[in-house]
């Protein structure tokens, strides 16, 4: 049996909650076919566009008197209850349907960060909507807010990205997959706190999940981690009239690659690195990263980008 961490991307989950639980439903036929299959399956997601939602709304709602400020950590947690009931939700129904006994369990994640971490001091992950340069510059000024333009989607605003070091949580997270449970852990690539003798305590930022979901497929030692987005598969010369799907890459091919400047910072480049630093010197691992509606496809071999170590 291989175990499998699948990755859902939060840019591929939608802007409402009526578009997110149409794709997470999609999505969740999928994933339970994929442990008819015989594989254990974990799920991560992430948050970009939700927990950028959910401050602005915090933000809003503070702003005008009508509840008490929430701090970005808790918008994190939120997001990860948010998108974990409907991963509940359509996961459930789904083995219901196809008469099959399992129990699914969301975990608030927490995973510590390194408070010197040098991502403090340059933010760099996207989060909430896209806007034009206009609007960008006009809220930064209002809000003081930091914007980037993200792969040529629009403008966005962005906060401190700092590396995933430690998962809090895995002993619970690792005795439920040991229990046969279908586990959603590492949502919105964990909220990141700081370990002080004081205890843990959250700090504002956003842990890029592909990274988290790398070092949750290690630490559990999984065989495949799978990487769902917006695209079918990598391209090289993105967007281009010369854009070119890839098919498999490794590790040497990759790094080429990235000296190439092929993968956008923010979006497809965290995606790579994390998959290199799951299968770099373990010839036994494989990652994969295609679309949401594609994983289907993917496990067929039509469509995805296979990454291995050599
Ligand atoms: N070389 C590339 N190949 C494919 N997609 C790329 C590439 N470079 C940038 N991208 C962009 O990266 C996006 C995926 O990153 P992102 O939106 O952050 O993912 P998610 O939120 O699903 O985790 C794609 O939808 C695409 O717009
Ligand atoms: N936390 C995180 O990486 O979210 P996205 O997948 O939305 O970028």
């Amino acid at each position: 049996m291989a175990k499998v961490v699948v990755a859902l991307g939060g840019n591929a989950l939608g802007k409402s909650p009526e578009e997110q639980l149409k794709l997470v439903k999609n999505t969740a036929s999928s994933l339970i076919g994929l442990i008819a299959a015989g594989n254990q399956v974990v799920i991560s997601h992430g948050n970009g566009p939700q927990v950028g939602a959910i401050n602005l709304g915090m933000n809003f709602a503070a702003e005008n008197g009508k509840t008490a400020a929430f701090p970005f950590p808790e918008c994190g947690a939120m997001s990860q209850g948010y998108i974990g009931y409907h991963l509940q939700q359509s996961l459930e129904n789904e083995l219901h349907r196809r008469w099959m006994n399992k129990s699914v369990a969301t975990i608030v994640t927490q995973i510590a960060v390194d408070p010197n971490d040098p991502a403090f001091e340059n933010p760099s992950k996207p989060v909430g909507d896209f806007y034009t340069k206009e609007q960008a510059d006009e809220i930064a000024k209002e809000k003081g807010y930091t914007f980037k333009e993200d792969a040529g989607r629009g403008y966005r605003q962005v906060v401190p990205s700092p590396l995933p070091m430690k998962i809090m949580e895995l002993d619970s997270i690792k005795t439920l997959i040991d229990a046969d449970k279908l586990v959603i852990a590492g949502g919105g690539g964990g909220v990141p706190v700081i370990i002080s003798d004081k205890g843990l305590k959250g700090v504002p930022a956003v842990i890029d999940k592909d990274r988290s979901s790398a070092l949750l497929a290690d630490n559990i030692d999984a065989d495949k981690l799978i990487i769902l987005t917006a695209v079918d598969h990598v391209y090289i010369n993105y967007g281009k009239p010369d854009e070119k799907a890839l098919k498999t890459l490794n590790v040497a091919e990759a790094q080429q690659y990235m000296k190439e400047d092929q993968f956008a910072a923010g979006s497809m480049l965290p995606k790579i690195e994390a998959c290199l630093s799951f299968v770099e010197g373990h010839p036994e691992r494989e990652a994969l990263i295609t679309s949401l509606d594609g994983l289907d496809d993917a496990l067929a071999g039509k469509v995805g980008t296979v990454i291995r170590d050599n």
